[in-house]
């Protein structure tokens, strides 16, 4: 994707918000790739214990510091109580999203996802740089996503492609 820094002219704050439970660091992947793109606009990053934590502190950078979209990068455990966590934290954003009236990305990555710790390190870091390139074409690049629209994209894995 091109670097849409000079051709934007959109100044916005955006919210980064992950969790310590996570075993690879997506926050920093994801605001990487936002800064290649769009660097000019302020990033807010928040860090919580586990997923769970994830809805108020996205509502605070919204509500509080002003964020006018936010993701929310996660790693949900392979055990059935973690799946039920990973559940609620949606459920959780969602509400979080209709309370604010604003955008909270929802960026998992399930821990057994991946076939091994290297395949899950990849497809972390694929997945938050992939929905970070996501944000910047929902908010910095007018029609972007309408033209991907129906095209069976998917954030990490390869895209599958129309029908
Ligand atoms: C069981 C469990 N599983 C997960 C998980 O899979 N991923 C994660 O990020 N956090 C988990 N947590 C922690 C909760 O999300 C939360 O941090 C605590 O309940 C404290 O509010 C819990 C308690």
């Amino acid at each position: 994707m091109e670097n849409l820094q000079t051709s934007s002219v959109i100044n916005m704050k955006i919210g980064i918000c992950d969790t310590t439970f996570a075993r690879y660091d997506m926050a920093s992947a994801a605001i990487n790739e936002i800064k290649q793109h769009v660097g000019n606009n302020k990033i807010i990053r928040r860090t919580v214990p586990g997923v769970k934590d994830l809805p108020v502190a996205c509502k605070k950078l919204i509500e509080e510091e002003g964020c006018e979209v936010v993701m929310a990068l996660g790693m949900p455990g392979p055990e059935v109580m973690d799946k039920t966590c990973a559940h609620e934290a949606s459920t959780g954003l969602i509400q979080a999203q209709l309370m604010t009236n604003t955008h909270i990305l929802e960026v998992f990555v399930h821990e057994d996802e991946g076939v091994d710790e290297k395949d899950l390190k990849f497809l972390a870091d694929n997945r938050a740089r992939e929905h970070a390139q996501n944000l910047v074409k929902m908010f910095f690049k007018k029609g972007a996503l309408e033209k991907e629209a129906g095209m069976g994209m998917r954030e990490g894995h390869p895209d599958k492609g129309p029908l």
